[in-house]
């Protein structure tokens, strides 16, 4: 599904953020990415996404070398990922509804689809009651909720989340974490950074360490290893 080939990324400032990654995440995989601040975490997600370029190396999408990908065919790239951030990152004048509707009319989806697809969506999150209200009336927890929403409404192979609980409460961030794994489970891939020590080692899943832009460690049913 994703394979880093001898990844190294180096910012134009000097830093190497990223150095000769090599790492290979199957269909179904439900990955942590933890590590240190300034490890490298983020920098593997904009890798990913390609909204970044790696200075060497090779990322395979699906068969695809991503970072031969031509202009014309990121749309279809970005199709098969959702992302999900900290912050959230809706649109505050649109609903709940429309949020998670935006993001099939961007891939062109039919009127009849979307609205097939928005209200079964937003009742696998838990949020069919609350389709009209807009981001600003909900709780963080909706709010991540929506944003998850519309990260899988087009079915994306991949779902890739930068440290989604950094804003909850702990119960709030567990039920993320439940919803998830619910998500993981019907076949989609995660990839998530996090310091969220807790969550990483009750979940049992896959943990990749990142710490001065090396992989340290690939543990199959891993823990955080950290203490912040
Ligand atoms: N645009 C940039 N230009 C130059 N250096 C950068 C840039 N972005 C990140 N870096 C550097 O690359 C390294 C890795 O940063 P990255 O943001 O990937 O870390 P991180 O593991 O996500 O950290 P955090 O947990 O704090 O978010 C750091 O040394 C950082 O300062």
């Amino acid at each position: 599904m994703i394979n880093f080939i001898n990844v190294t990324k180096q910012y134009a400032k000097g830093a190497i953020a990223l150095s000769n990654i090599n790492i290979k995440i199957d269909k179904g995989d439900f990955a942590f990415i933890v590590g240190p601040s300034g490890a490298g975490k983020s920098t593997f997600i904009k890798l990913l996404l390609k909204e970044i370029e790696p200075t060497k190396g090779k990322i395979i999408i699906d068969g695809i070398d991503i970072t031969k990908l031509s202009l014309r065919k990121i749309p279809y790239l970005r199709r098969k990922m959702g992302v999900v951030f900290q912050d959230f990152r809706l649109l505050p004048n649109k609903t709940v509804y429309e949020n998670v509707a935006f993001a099939m009319e961007i891939i062109e989806a039919s009127p009849k689809e979307i609205r097939r697809q928005v209200p079964t969506i937003l009742a696998m999150v838990g949020l069919s009651n609350k389709a009209k209200m807009y981001p600003n009336q909900l709780s963080g927890g909706e709010q991540q909720r929506v944003s998850i929403a519309r990260a899988i409404v087009n079915n994306p192979a991949v779902l890739i989340a930068d440290e989604p609980t950094g804003n909850l409460d702990p119960d709030t961030a567990w039920e993320i974490m439940k919803l998830m794994k619910q998500i993981n489970r019907r076949g989609t891939t995660i990839v998530m950074a996090t310091h969220a020590k807790e969550i990483v080692d009750l979940m049992q899943q896959r943990v990749i360490a990142i710490e001065g832009g090396r992989i340290v460690r690939d543990d199959k049913k891993g823990v955080y290893g950290y203490e912040d």
